[in-house]
């Protein structure tokens, strides 16, 4: 635990000192277990008053006017035709793409919603977590006894359940898609619509019956108010004072989406390109400026000439880019910009606005930033460009908006064919231009030593920790026909952003393990991975072909190309910055950050079609940041909850820590402090010397790293806290202030980490080999040399090493005040980007 320096008090002088908030007695299933002996509630208990269930249309789900939820004052006046049913949506039963399989979860049917809401209402009011919960939004104990007795009691004898409070309190929520928490959630939600309505006869009934003070009334009224966003597209002015043309571009992968929607924006005078990935958005940035991509409207001429990239120059468009951690900005008045999808402005207006991978949307996670996207962009022409099973969620969410929608559907343009055959569980049968897709890290390293031993092919690498520098290196490795790396080894983090040559995927695994044990990969990813075979334009012989490494994993392949995908059932929101800052003011005062969530999250009404981002990844941030810095101002807190920490690895939250320890207490952060202790450094010196000796050999035979794979690990969790102290100098140029320095060491770790790569499945044996089908032969391997382009390139780069080194151990010294070419940063919001 961290201390909090009387300095630092002084610095976050807040005055924070009680947390009422706390995670642990929320438990997660309603086993009993947490029941409290609510006496209280027993002569309701017992008497479960069941009636036939209304049959609610979808008109009479609209929430009848004067009621919550209540509307910002910038509702635009096109909003009108909302529908607000809470319906049913089509489709919606099968399993969301990005949800884990929750067995547990009660199927309830529409016609049974209204018998199970009555017949379970008193369990809910019964369990401890409840009555906790209102005790941390800050409501007294007994009074929240007495209020939930009321509810249950009238829910009992169905005063909420007649066909138009049914539809107002959108109980066949109850009926849709769920995830663990969501009958908690919407009980809640209830129990607030319900607690908050305003008719007087029910005030007084509540005030009457459960004797509640007024005071307890207002603050469910404000909390209520502070936390429902029933209209999330009020949220945007902006985009709000225009009648935009949204075009969505639906179509399997490698049908040509995103090249139609690319276009447009290479024509517009100005316009955005949004990416969920750092890797995307730095590839269509340099399309973009090196003429890459045809502008809409021109066409090509025979005397065209081709620039260095190999683009046509009258098809040069300059264009910046901004993502979390890295900005190139190529002058103030250019017109383009390409960013990743969180670090979206909405102020400003453009002509076109393109938005990748719009499935996203569903992504418990990060889907948020893509409905504020589709809700907030302020462009005459939005191009969505994703998969066909968004469209019921975009429709839903423009109903607010008043814009027309316009769906163009396209095929795939090259052919997908599922072999006949596995590869019998024998390496011997890998391809050039093979990509073997395997989802753990070990596997990785095992299979690239295996098919290197076996076929004398080499192997390029790509997967989700691998910084996306080196992703794509080792892509263009795969991609060039000259390097000697034919063979692809990757995790799901092929699926996306990556144009890589592949001619087959090869899956050696069609299981993933996940939260919650190891499951199948869903339809989706199978479909996204496999349709990277045969990309279009890349192959002479345009088409492609996936297997399996395994037999028994084929028919479970040809069932999901077979299958049609999986529809998105839901978007995703989260409470903006100053929507938490206005809960927390409202809130016990120390509330954490993790109460003013939850307040969002069991009060606030959303439209039916929308749901609050997972809090699964939020559980380690609120660790760190409601436990060990409980009294961080509020504004540090948030920062930190964008902030790109990987907050599961914690020798990367380690360093984190210390720098936040110095910035709190000297306002000075120092990168070679924060590690000092560690090994970072000394293991970056260590394969830097053996990359010096590999240069003298031209050999990897005889480089010895020991436990590299430990190292290549430790290596990789040090990137990631460059990449923190970098997105941080952005935010803090004056505390973090040595921002080119770990620049340059970034750079360094990222050409480290290649080397690695090459070294390890040399030195180590990472897999039980039989278990992956392995025969055991072991063929002899042939010595592998770089290709000259890379080698002259690793030449280079370590004559430079010594001087680079040199400068960082002088600079690192003290504190350095530099200026940086471009810092905008009006947008510091959440660049929980991938990368
Ligand atoms: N009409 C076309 N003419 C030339 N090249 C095209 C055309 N359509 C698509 N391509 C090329 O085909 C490849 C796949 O296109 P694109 O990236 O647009 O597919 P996509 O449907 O968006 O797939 P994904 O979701 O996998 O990115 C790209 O390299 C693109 O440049």
């Amino acid at each position: 635990m961290l201390r909090i320096s009387s300095c630092q008090q002084s610095i976050w002088a807040l005055g924070q000192t009680s947390r009422v908030g706390s995670k642990r007695f929320i438990s997660s299933g309603n086993t009993g277990k947490d029941l409290l002996n609510l006496d209280f509630l027993q002569p309701f208990s017992q008497k479960s008053v069941r009636r036939p269930p209304p049959v609610a249309s979808s008109s009479s789900l609209r929430p009848p006017t004067g009621h919550y939820p209540r509307r910002g004052p910038n509702h635009a006046s096109g909003s009108k035709n909302f529908d607000g049913s809470g319906r049913i949506p089509e489709g919606s039963r099968g399993s969301a793409r990005y949800e884990q399989q929750q067995p547990h979860i009660p199927k309830i049917t529409p016609s049974s919603v209204i018998p199970y809401f009555e017949a379970n209402v008193t369990t809910w009011c019964r369990q401890m977590r409840t009555l906790k919960r209102l005790e941390t939004f800050g409501f007294p104990l007994e009074e929240s006894k007495r209020l939930l007795m009321l509810f249950a009691q009238e829910v009992q004898h169905g005063k909420l359940s007649g066909s138009e409070d049914a539809s107002f309190h959108m109980l066949d929520r109850f009926a849709q898609t769920h995830e663990e928490s969501s009958i908690d959630t919407i009980y809640s939600t209830i129990f607030f619509s319900w607690l908050t309505q305003t008719e007087h006869a029910h005030r007084s009934r509540i005030i009457k019956k459960a004797r509640v003070s007024s005071s307890t009334l207002a603050l469910a009224d404000e909390l209520m108010e502070t936390t429902s966003c029933y209209y999330p597209a009020d949220n945007f002015p902006f985009a709000r004072t225009m009648h935009r043309k949204v075009i969505m571009h639906v179509g399997p992968t490698n049908s040509g989406k995103t090249y139609h929607a690319l276009r447009a924006l290479a024509a517009a005078k100005t316009g955005v390109y949004a990416s969920p990935l750092r890797l995307l958005a730095h590839e269509i940035w340099e399309r973009l400026n090196t003429g890459q991509i045809q502008p809409l409207g021109i066409e090509k001429d025979p005397s065209d000439t081709q620039n260095s990239s190999g683009g046509n120059p009258r098809w040069e468009r300059p264009c910046n880019m901004i993502t979390g951690e890295e900005q190139r900005i190529m002058g103030e008045d250019v017109g383009l910009l390409s960013c990743t999808v969180e670090m979206l402005g909405y102020q400003a207006k453009s002509d076109v606005a393109v938005i990748d991978e719009i499935q996203m949307i569903g992504d418990p996670d990060r889907g948020a930033a893509w409905t504020d996207a589709v809700l907030g962009l302020a462009a005459k022409e939005l191009h969505l460009c994703g998969e066909e099973t968004v469209i019921p969620v975009v429709e839903n969410l423009l109903k607010d908006t008043g814009d027309e929608l316009i769906i163009r559907r396209y095929e795939r343009l090259t052919p997908l064919a599922v072999e006949e055959e596995s590869l019998q569980g024998d390496f011997t049968n890998v391809r050039k231009g093979d990509c073997i897709v395997t989802f753990s890290r070990s596997n990785i390293f095992g299979i690239k030593k295996m098919v290197e031993e076996k076929t004398g092919m080499r192997c390029a690498v790509v997967y989700g920790r691998l910084p996306p520098e080196v992703r794509s290196e080792q892509a263009a490795l795969f991609n060039d026909p000259n390097s000697g790396y034919d063979v692809i080894i990757g995790s799901d983090a092929i699926g996306m952003g990556l144009n890589l040559k592949i001619k087959r995927v090869v899956f050696e695994s069609l299981h993933k393990f996940s939260a919650g044990g190891i499951n199948p990969l869903s339809v989706s990813s199978v479909k996204q991975i496999a349709g990277r075979a045969g990309r279009y334009g890349l192959h002479a012989d345009a088409g492609g072909s996936t297997t399996t490494l395994h037999a028994q994993d084929m028919a479970y392949l040809k069932q999901c190309l077979d299958t049609p995908y999986v529809a998105v059932d839901y978007g995703r929101i989260s409470p903006s910055k100053e929507g938490l800052s206005t809960t927390m003011s409202i809130l016990p005062e120390g509330s954490s950050i993790e109460t003013a969530f939850d307040a969002h999250r069991f009060i606030g009404k959303i439209p039916p079609h929308l749901r609050y981002s997972s809090q699964n990844q939020l559980d380690q941030v609120y660790d760190v940041i409601d436990n060990e810095w409980a009294d961080m101002p509020m504004e540090a807190k948030m920062l930190l909850l964008y902030a790109p920490v990987p907050w599961r690895d914690t020798k990367t939250v380690d360093i984190i820590k210390n720098c936040l320890t110095m910035f709190s207490e000297t306002m000075s952060v120092q990168f070679d402090k924060a590690i000092e202790g560690t090994k970072f450094m000394s293991i970056l010196d260590e394969v830097e010397e053996k990359m010096k000796d590999q240069k003298s050999t031209n050999s990897l035979e005889d480089i010895d790293i020991p436990n590299a794979s430990d190292k290549l690990m430790l290596l990789e969790s040090f990137h990631k806290a460059t990449v923190f102290y970098i997105w941080m100098s952005f935010r803090h140029p004056v505390a973090y202030s040595n921002f080119e320095q770990v620049s340059a060491l970034k750079e360094r770790i990222e050409v480290v980490l290649n080397f690695m790569l090459d070294v390890i499945s040399k030195k180590e044996n990472l897999l039980q080999f039989k278990q992956l089908g392995g025969k055991g032969r072991r063929a002899t391997a042939k010595a592998q040399d770089y290709s000259p382009r890379r080698e002259t390139e690793k030449l280079q780069y370590l004559n430079k090493l010594d001087l680079q080194k040199l400068k960082l151990s002088k600079e690192m010294g003290g504190p350095t005040l530099k200026s940086y070419p471009t810092k905008s940063s009006s947008n510091t919001s959440s660049p929980k980007e991938y990368s």
